[in-house]
């Protein structure tokens, strides 16, 4: 598509952007009596304005019935996380049964590891992405000490080349297949949350079941950032977070995906809970622990309700707008970002500013990643100042991620205003 660095340019793609209105469900934050231009749905998203509402009525029937809204609550606690799995799937393309809203997401990623990483002294290694998120990092070295392993020995980290920022796809493929005979799990971040590169995971899940390994996902970058078809790619499990892309509030509830060839098997090995037990007889107070088929027997307590609310509301806007057609905005809103910004980084030839994210669409969302070079983190609180919310990761990237449910082409346009005045000043 041709682009043009204009604002006539700019609010034209907005006129003709069919889910412009979306941008008025959110609250966009007003910062020391300034709006600021929000491009961080890869941290937090923006509250959606339902959410009040949403809790609202919670509240009024916790007010109402105390304990007995666990059954009369108009959407009753006891089964209000299944009133959120119907949005959830489709989201993240799966069957109803795959998939369960519960805890957070490092708790989950542990939990699952407990079935799915289960290492012999033959087959106990992990393939991962160097410079995976740090929580993700440390839930490998803490699941390999704990059966025993040396995490030199057992992670086998595949890193872009030298002088190379993205990890190509053929130097995984070529690590599953060194390893093959030790290798337990391939286990990547959909979207890395630091180069914002997507990983092509049917092919990696692909790789992984060829030489017997199981593949399992962490998609806090990806998921309500780009279509995943989970059930049809095999992919073992995954789990992620709702407080990014899926605008649920911060630290809120998370989510987890077992592929129905494992759900349906109950004697998988498995931490225990009563929400897990088999919900017929629940609270018939039995001893011995029969787990759910599914997703849902892997829960543990009993469910947050006033976060299900938020993320309720959340899942609502999701279902009207389809996943398919934000990524569509999401695919033009971010190559105009990237045209915008190279258009103005090249009037300043001494300063370096380099996008990192892949350039090929198919291999990234919605989020674009630029190497501070020449210049520091004060360029990075200069945008702050100048009333852009981006985010910092050391040691050298800004991240920028133009959310299609809420950001505008004019958003884009109007950052790169603010980068050309920001650069000029800077040359001096
Ligand atoms: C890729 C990735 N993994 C894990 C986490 C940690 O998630 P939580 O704090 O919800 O466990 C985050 C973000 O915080 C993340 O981006
Ligand atoms: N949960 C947070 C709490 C405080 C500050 C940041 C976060 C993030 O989510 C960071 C995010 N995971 C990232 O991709 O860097």
């Amino acid at each position: 598509m041709n682009f043009e660095n204009s604002l006539a340019f700019a609010k034209q793609q907005d006129a003709q952007d069919t889910l412009a209105e979306y941008r008025e469900r959110f609250h966009h934050p007003v910062i020391d009596g300034k709006q600021v231009l929000y491009f961080t749905g890869n941290s937090l998203g923006l509250a959606p304005k339902s959410a009040k509402d949403y809790v609202n009525a919670e509240l009024d029937d916790w007010a109402k019935w105390g304990v007995e809204g666990h059954f009369h609550a108009t959407n009753p606690w006891v089964s209000y996380h299944e009133i959120l799995t119907p949005a959830m799937a489709e989201l993240v393309g799966a069957n109803e049964s795959e998939v369960v809203c519960m805890n957070s997401l490092t708790t989950n990623l542990h939990l699952l590891f407990v079935s799915f990483y289960r290492p012999t002294t033959e087959k106990f290694k992990i393939i991962s992405e160097a410079k995976m998120f740090p929580s993700d990092r440390y839930l490998l070295e803490t699941q390999v000490k704990h059966h025993g392993f040396d995490p030199d020995e057992a992670i086998i980290e595949v890193a872009p080349r030298d002088g190379e920022h993205l990890i190509r796809e053929e130097d995984i493929l070529a690590a599953i297949n060194e390893h093959q005979e030790q290798l337990a799990l391939v286990f990547f971040g959909g979207v890395n949350y630091f180069t914002g590169q997507l990983f092509d995971m049917e092919k990696l899940t692909q790789a992984a079941h060829n030489v017997g390994a199981i593949a399992g996902f962490d998609l806090a970058h990806a998921a309500g950032n780009i279509p995943v078809k989970l059930h049809d790619w095999n992919v073992d499990f995954a789990a992620w977070c709702t407080y990014k892309y899926i605008n649920a509030s911060a630290g809120n509830v998370g989510a987890i995906f077992v592929h129905d060839r494992h759900g349906d098997n109950t004697d998988i090995p498995r931490f225990g809970g009563w929400w897990g037990h088999n919900k017929e007889r629940r609270f018939l107070m039995e001893n011995s622990f029969d787990p759910m088929t599914g997703a849902e027997g892997w829960q543990l307590s009993n469910v947050p309700i006033m976060g299900m609310a938020v993320l309720k509301a959340s899942l609502d806007i999701f279902q009207q707008v389809g996943i398919e057609n934000l990524r569509q905005k999401s695919l033009k809103l971010t190559a105009f970002l990237a045209f915008v910004f190279n258009d103005i980084v090249e009037l300043f030839p001494d300063i370096q500013l380099e996008i990192i994210t892949p350039s090929d669409a198919s291999m990234r969302g919605c989020q674009l990643s630029v190497k501070l070079v020449g210049t520091d983190k004060r360029f990075f609180s200069a945008l702050t100042e100048a009333g852009v919310i981006a985010d910092f990761r050391e040691p050298d990237v800004v991240r920028l991620a133009p959310t299609p449910l809420y950001n505008s082409f004019e958003d884009v346009y109007q950052f790169g205003q603010t980068l050309k005045t920001l650069l000029a000043g800077w040359q001096k």
